[in-house]
């Protein structure tokens, strides 16, 4: 059993009945659920259930979710390097439910790393719109990004930045905006006993200024009507109920409203609100609140840096690449960043002074003489939208292989690049020469 911190436990033993302190002290008998959420961007529910080998079940407040069985190991499967899902405590998977993004929506996820919220953002616009993903801290921010590039996501910018550099430059600029905070992190205790270690009643303090510092800054990058939500993975009402009740105090253009599929969960102490606790739901603690920023939306206008076209012979060389290997040129806002070229969503502003850690679709490389596609090319390629590719057995050697990084003996197909899939599904590059498939899978990214 997890060894809680005794003040810990102290502090829930006053805070609750102790019939309720019974209970919740009994779930931490049981194990964690394990969840995943399917990539909408990639693959739908019914294709999805019907080739997954695993035991799934559905998570009740996310049509996307699915719990696993312990005998499970999802993260070891190829599917989860195509991408098809993303792996997910189930708790997690409700704020954005509670969200809500919808098409041609620009949301901000202020604290996104390792992006399982961003994901299933990112899945909700489906290539529309605009989802800026942000992390403070640049290790956790470039796991995001991979995250985001295996997720098959192009209208997305990663950045690595402070919220207070944001605010400057996003002021009035979201549709929506989702501050999952950090915070002390007791509703992962069970789940996460290093959490428990690191806890303490002075961290909970230490997250609750971030917390208060950070809510006003994220309020001020929502446009009027703008909808936000507050989330953690905490039970302290000093990093939940009083962030919420004292951001509302100084910010009178903000009210709660109630969450979507309430029903789900258990009320906060603040009308509205809502508490997932691991004894009522399977899944772990955590603590959401839905706020709507007073007025109506103003239509914006984008101040788009000015486009410059694409220089005829890099034009050239990214259509012959295309034809020859996708069959089709992929079409967008292209932009040149020395030699890496992008196709960038419309609603981007200004990227200047901005640490930006991804921008759009990374469609690849142009060199003297050819074109070099990208790992995000293949990843976010529209199904089936490809001449040439090999199809990997997911149960065989040869997608173990080549995700090791190795090259692959093959006994036929065109010379160049190639799309490898496994089933149908992009993994990443190759290169046909000669009889092998030499390998373009990203080294930082293989498998050991
Ligand atoms: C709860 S985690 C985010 C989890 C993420 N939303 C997800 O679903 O995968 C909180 C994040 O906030 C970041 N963070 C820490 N201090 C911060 C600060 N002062 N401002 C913004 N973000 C901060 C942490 O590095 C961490 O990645």
């Amino acid at each position: 059993m997890t060894q809680l911190p005794v003040q810990f436990i102290q502090r829930m033993r006053e805070t609750m009945t102790e019939d309720e302190f019974t209970s919740f002290m009994a779930s931490y008998q049981e194990r964690p659920r394990q969840g995943l959420r399917l990539n909408p961007l990639k693959i739908d529910r019914a294709e999805f259930v019907a080739r997954m080998p695993f035991s799934l079940t559905p998570v009740p407040w996310c049509d996307t979710g699915f719990y696993y069985s312990e005998a499970d190991r999802p993260g070891k499967h190829p599917y989860h390097a195509a991408g098809l899902y993303y792996i997910q405590e189930p708790s997690a998977m409700a704020v954005v439910e509670v969200l809500q993004p919808e098409a041609g929506d620009k949301v901000l996820d202020l604290c996104a790393a390792p992006g399982g919220k961003a994901t299933h953002i990112a899945g909700c616009l489906g290539h529309t719109g605009l989802l800026v993903a942000n992390e403070i801290n640049a290790k956790r921010a470039r796991a995001l990004s991979e995250n985001l590039e295996r997720w098959g996501a192009r209208h997305i910018l990663v950045t690595n930045e402070q919220p207070e550099k944001l605010a400057e430059r996003f002021a009035g600029f979201f549709d929506k905006i989702v501050v999952d905070a950090p915070c002390s992190g007791e509703g992962m205790f069970r789940k996460l006993p290093e959490a428990c270690t690191d806890w303490s009643e002075a961290k909970v303090a230490q997250c609750a200024v971030i917390q208060k510092d950070i809510l006003p800054l994220a309020g001020r990058m929502l446009k009027p009507g703008g909808l936000m939500v507050y989330s953690t993975c905490t039970f302290s009402r000093a990093e939940n109920e009083e962030q919420i009740e004292n951001f509302l105090g100084n910010h009178p253009e903000f009210t709660l409203e109630p969450v979507p599929k309430a029903s789900f969960f258990q009320p906060g102490d603040l009308p509205d609100t809502v508490r997932l606790w691991p004894h009522k739901i399977s899944g772990e603690g955590h603590f959401i609140a839905r706020l709507r920023k007073s007025g109506e939306p103003i239509k914006e206008k984008i101040n788009q840096p000015r486009e410059k076209p694409l220089p005829r012979e890099v034009r050239r060389l990214l259509e012959s690449f295309s034809q020859d290997v996708l069959g089709f040129v992929p079409q967008g806002r292209y932009v040149l960043f020395g030699d890496q070229l992008y196709i960038m969503p419309d609603a981007l502003p200004d990227l200047n002074r901005l640490k930006i850690v991804r921008a759009g679709w990374h469609l690849g490389t142009v060199k003297k003489d050819r074109f070099e596609p990208s790992h995000a090319l293949a990843m976010a390629l529209p199904a089936g939208r490809w001449q040439r590719s090999i199809s990997l057995d997911p149960d065989s050697q040869e997608v173990y292989r080549y995700l090791k990084g190795e090259s692959l003996p093959v006994q036929s197909g065109e010379q160049g690049w190639t799309v490898v899939t496994v089933d149908g599904y992009p993994l990443g590059w190759g290169k046909l020469v000669r009889g092998q498939l030499k390998n373009h899978y990203p080294k930082g990214l293989r498998w050991l």
